[in-house]
């Protein structure tokens, strides 16, 4: 059994970050950039109004001064073209490029106008009203933030008029669940039979986090039938298996994957559940193959799989382990570290609380479900008092 910080290192070099392909902006939303993209222009590309008013020199922007407004206007899209003399003002909208790189506008609500003269008001705004040129970015500049892009970053990815964006390629995600007691939802399951659940989790867990997953069929406990699904799984960039990975005489995961070159990096970890991970290469795949409960699977995903489709999308990978106070008093831990199911609860200016399950069994889909934390108890770790401050993972 290694330890879990091991078995992550070791998981993190079976992987690479992926070459990189275009994308349509619109596609880009949860992508990870892997070059910079660059500003085609300024922007605001010209100074701007940011009011609707009237723009006037600096030099006329006095308390009561009287203006005589020109005919024309400066709206967005159509700037006024002409020029000003002393004592005179032009009317201008938000948006619109202002007449000269200086010069003051002042809100229409705040002067009087009569006819086409316009006063000023007695107390004038100290501020100008005019975004310059430039202000939000300027052409040349360079975008690449170390993250999956939102709806904000496209937002400013467009203004840059950036159409199109280089990001990473999505990991191809095979998933193949194995066992001969597994059937597919919507099936009827036989007296000895359960439903296949963990396609649905983890592959779900992998979608979310960008992997392109594809399912592949429910692999029978006999070597021909493993054999047979892992050759479906040619050209994925990582294969997943759940169940088979123990040590009865059905747990053939291993032993097939061994027979077609799997190079080993480990098997078994001090972590509980999940204790009979394994991981390798696979031909040009790497491989993690999750323990068949659906909880021990679960946590695997967490502290594996996560962090390698996060490093192959080129986003920084590990655990970002949190604190909160604990609610009830929790046991010693043994040789493993124990990641316990856990629920939180939000704390008004102070760390969450949280309370661990009192059911651990790693067969609980149900409690599962509820939980929305690994309370993180390390191996060897005696017990914690209610009060005490722990580590956890969110889910
Ligand atoms: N003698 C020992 N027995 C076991 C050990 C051990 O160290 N010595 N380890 C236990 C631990 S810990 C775990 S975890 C399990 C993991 O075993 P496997 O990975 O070989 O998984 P299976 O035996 O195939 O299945 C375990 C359990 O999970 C159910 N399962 C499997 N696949 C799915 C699926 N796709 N969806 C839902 N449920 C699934 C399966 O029916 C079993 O109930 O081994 C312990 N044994
Ligand atoms: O490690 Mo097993 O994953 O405890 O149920």
């Amino acid at each position: 059994m290694i330890p879990v910080q091991d078995a992550l290192e070791k998981v993190l070099a079976l992987v690479a970050p992926l070459e990189a392909e275009t994308v349509a902006l619109r596609d880009a939303l949860g992508r990870v950039m892997a070059a910079p993209a660059i500003a085609g222009l300024n922007q605001p590309p010209f100074s701007a109004s940011a009011m609707d008013g009237y723009w006037l020199a600096e030099a006329d922007h006095q308390p009561g001064a009287r203006l005589k407004v020109v005919e024309g206007e400066a709206a967005a899209g159509r700037s006024f073209g002409g020029t000003l003399a002393r004592g005179q003002a032009v009317r201008i909208f938000t948006g619109a490029p202002v007449p000269a790189d200086t010069g003051v506008v002042v809100l229409q609500e705040n002067v009087t106008r009569s006819g086409d003269t316009i006063t000023l008001p007695e107390t004038l705004e100290s501020n100008h009203n005019i975004r310059p040129l430039g202000q939000d970015f300027t052409k040349g500049e360079s975008f690449h933030p170390k993250r999956r892009l939102s709806a904000r970053d496209l937002g400013l990815l467009a203004a840059m008029n950036v159409p199109e964006v280089a990001v990473h390629r999505r990991p191809v995600v095979a998933i193949i669940a194995t066992g001969d007691e597994l059937v597919m939802p919507g099936e009827s399951p036989g007296p000895d039979q359960i439903l296949c659940s963990n396609n649905f989790l983890i592959g779900a867990m992998a979608e979310a986090a960008g992997a392109e997953v594809r399912m592949l069929p429910i692999a029978r406990d006999d070597a021909e039938s493993l054999r047979t699904v892992f050759a479906l799984a040619q050209g994925a960039d990582l294969v997943v298996t759940s169940g088979g990975a123990s040590v009865g005489e059905h747990d053939l995961v291993g032993t097939v994957a061994a027979e077609l070159g799997l190079e080993r990096a480990f098997w078994k970890i001090a972590m509980r559940p999940g204790k009979p991970l394994m991981a390798g290469r696979l031909g040009d795949a790497a491989m993690l193959g999750l323990p068949g409960n659906p909880v021990s699977a679960t946590v695997c995903g967490h502290l594996f799989l996560l962090p390698m489709l996060e490093r192959m999308q080129g986003l920084e990978a590990g655990h970002r382990l949190q604190q909160a106070v604990l609610t009830d008093p929790v046991g010693p831990t043994g040789p493993r570290t124990h990641y316990m199911r856990a629920k939180l609860t939000p704390q008004d200016g102070a760390l969450p609380a949280i309370t661990a399950f009192s059911n651990q069994d790693s067969a609980l889909l149900g409690v599962l479900s509820e939980a929305d934390a690994l309370l993180v108890r390390p191996l060897g770790d005696g017990p914690r008092a209610a009060g005490d401050i722990v580590g956890y993972l969110p889910l």
